[in-house]
């Protein structure tokens, strides 16, 4: 079970970067605490693909900082421990992978593509095309999918390994609203239900401030870091992650289109 205390997930001291001469980000200083939600905003080109493809090792800084559970990045070893779900439009929609092995490759991490696959494993991928209803998409080509459900297939993917830290970046773009409203919903009940610590790229500033309030707690260069702390979540009720969100997807059937 995971407790509720203040253990820094994140912390990001004097963060920089630069594409070969072009700063894109100066001077970043943040930390993100065990059970936050924080929500990253800031206009096109800010540099919010790049701070977070930076924390999940994607890219080097410049210059300063990161610790990812209380290590520097560069001696961080539980990458299972963060689910990471990039942007929909860098993705090649001709990937030839099905839904099943999409969700699988979230396993692996730096381990050997090639070893035996356990049977807990394949019932850890069971468990999360059942948590995000796409189990009837098991044996789809990725590529046939609609966005909404290449969205669900990667949160899915993300989830496989019952992360600490889900990184997600703008996973609601190109989406309808309705579904969009389900996703929140979903996310919203893992942050209170489920103990993860969000930190979430969206240009939805009706979600962010709904949830997180109007004002940003930081501001750093063109970005801005809106947070809601575990301490303000009223009802933080630990449940089985997989049994939760099914009962959460039924109740969302029932009141708005969830596909
Ligand atoms: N591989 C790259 N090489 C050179 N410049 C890049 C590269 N990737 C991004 N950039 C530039 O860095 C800046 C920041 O890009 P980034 O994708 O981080 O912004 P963003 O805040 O996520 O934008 P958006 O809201 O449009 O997704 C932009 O000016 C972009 O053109």
């Amino acid at each position: 079970m995971r407790e509720a205390c203040h253990e820094d997930v994140i912390t990001l001291r004097d963060l920089s970067f630069a594409y070969e001469h072009k700063n894109v980000l100066q001077h970043v200083n943040f930390s993100i605490k065990q059970r936050d939600f924080v929500g990253l905003i800031g206009s096109n080109g800010a540099g919010k693909t790049t701070l977070l493809r930076m924390i999940v090792g994607l890219l080097k800084p410049t210059q300063g900082e990161i610790h990812l559970f209380g290590e520097p990045i560069s001696q961080f070893k539980q990458w299972e421990r963060i689910g990471y779900v990039p942007q929909k439009n860098s993705l090649n929609p001709l990937f030839p992978a099905t839904v099943r092995e999409v969700v699988m490759s979230g396993l692996y991490g730096k381990k050997s593509l090639f070893r035996r696959i356990a049977k807990s494993e394949l019932q850890k991928c069971e468990d999360a095309l059942h948590a995000m209803s796409i189990e009837d998409l098991a044996d789809k080509r990725i590529g046939q999918l609609s966005g909404g459900q290449q969205q669900r297939v990667f949160l899915a993917r993300a989830l496989i390994n019952n992360p600490d830290l889900l990184i997600l970046d703008e996973p609601t773009v190109g989406i309808d609203p309705e579904t969009q409203e389900g996703f929140f919903h979903m996310i919203k009940h893992m942050h209170q239900h489920h103990h993860i610590t969000f930190l979430m790229v969206s240009h939805d500033m009706d979600m962010i401030e709904t949830y997180l309030g109007t004002e940003p707690i930081e501001r750093s260069g063109k970005l801005k870091f809106y947070v809601k702390h575990s301490h303000d979540i009223e009802d933080c009720r630990e449940t089985d992650l997989t049994h939760s969100l099914k009962d959460l997807r039924n109740k969302l059937q029932s009141t708005i289109s969830y596909t």
